[in-house]
């Protein structure tokens, strides 16, 4: 059993595997070195779940279905046997875009730092973010490339490799919570506005509608070109979405662009799947 930790630029993503399984995926905010003290100490499933779980309640294991079949019935069968000896510490693979965060987890003594010499694409660019090429690969091994890979975190990216797992490129834009931020934390007069669950109407007279309208239709519009762009050069290629806004996105894009929505593969756990298949554990 060992753990993945994606350190983001809002929170963390944890991923729980049995070998190249992914049991469970969670977020928490960021631990301070205390807590990370008290993970190294943990000795069953019940310890982390007591030690990492004080944010929001310890998942279930995925649901059957997909690429997590295989996994949570091997995690099942070998449940009781791995409440009772987990490794201690448990073996973590941490990657990480905040590298102030990072240096909390010096001090945890089986560690491993996933880096790009870890992902076996080519053609990546050195101060490309780890998450960017977890994600991609991830998505790569799982559906096949050419596969582009739309990030929907704190920035939104857009990552893409052609059918040689070579990294053709991407772009980097500020995610949607971001946007809102942004506006509000820079303008005498905008407020903070909620991320809305449905597409708002384009032509709004008033503020709070015009920021959503304003954001949301230009991102689609922006996500609609670079989709587009790149079924032009690869046809075939499938298209991923993850990060923390996916779902919203899909439900704007949904409205606006159906045949785009229903195209994309929706999957939280890229970065994990891209995680799990690197040559270090
Ligand atoms: N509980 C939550 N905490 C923070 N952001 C959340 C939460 N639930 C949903 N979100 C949304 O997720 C977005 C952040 O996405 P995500 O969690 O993927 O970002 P991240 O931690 O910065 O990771 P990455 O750096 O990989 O993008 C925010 O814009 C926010 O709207
Ligand atoms: C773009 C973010 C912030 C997305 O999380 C991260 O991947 C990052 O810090 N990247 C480094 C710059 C780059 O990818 O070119
Ligand atoms: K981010």
């Amino acid at each position: 059993m060992w753990l993945g930790l994606m350190i983001g630029n809002s929170r963390l993503h944890w991923g729980l595997f049995v070998g190249e399984g992914l049991c469970c995926a969670w977020d928490t905010s960021y631990l301070s070195a205390d807590v990370v003290r008290q993970l190294a100490g943990c000795r069953t499933v019940e310890d982390l779940r007591s030690v990492i779980n004080y944010t929001r309640s310890f998942p279930a294991p995925l649901p059957k279905g997909g690429w997590g079949v295989e996994m949570c019935d091997n995690y099942k069968e070998n449940w009781d046997e791995n409440l009772q000896s987990l490794i201690s510490p448990l073996p973590l693979v941490l990657a990480s875009v905040v590298p102030s965060e990072t240096a909390v987890w010096q001090s945890y003594l089986n560690v491993r730092i996933a880096t790009l010499n870890n992902v076996p694409l080519s053609g990546l660019y050195p101060t490309l973010g780890i998450d960017r090429a977890l994600a991609l690969w991830g998505a790569g091994q799982v559906w096949g490339f050419p596969m582009l890979v739309i990030d929907a975190g704190t920035a939104l990216t857009f990552t893409g490799a052609d059918c040689n797992d070579n990294l053709v490129g991407g772009a980097i834009l500020p995610g949607l919570g971001l946007q809102f931020a942004t506006l509000a934390g820079k303008t005498g007069q905008l407020p903070s506005v909620d991320l809305p669950e449905q597409l708002p109407r384009r032509y709004a007279v008033n503020t709070q509608e015009a920021m959503q309208s304003g954001v949301i239709y230009t991102l689609l519009a922006g996500i609609k070109d670079f989709v587009a762009a790149w079924w032009q050069d690869f046809p075939e290629s499938n298209v991923a979405i993850t990060g923390g806004d996916r779902t919203l996105l899909i439900n704007y894009l949904q409205s606006q662009f159906p045949k785009i929505a229903n195209s994309l593969i929706v999957e939280p756990n890229l970065i994990f799947l891209g995680m799990r298949s690197l040559t270090l554990h």
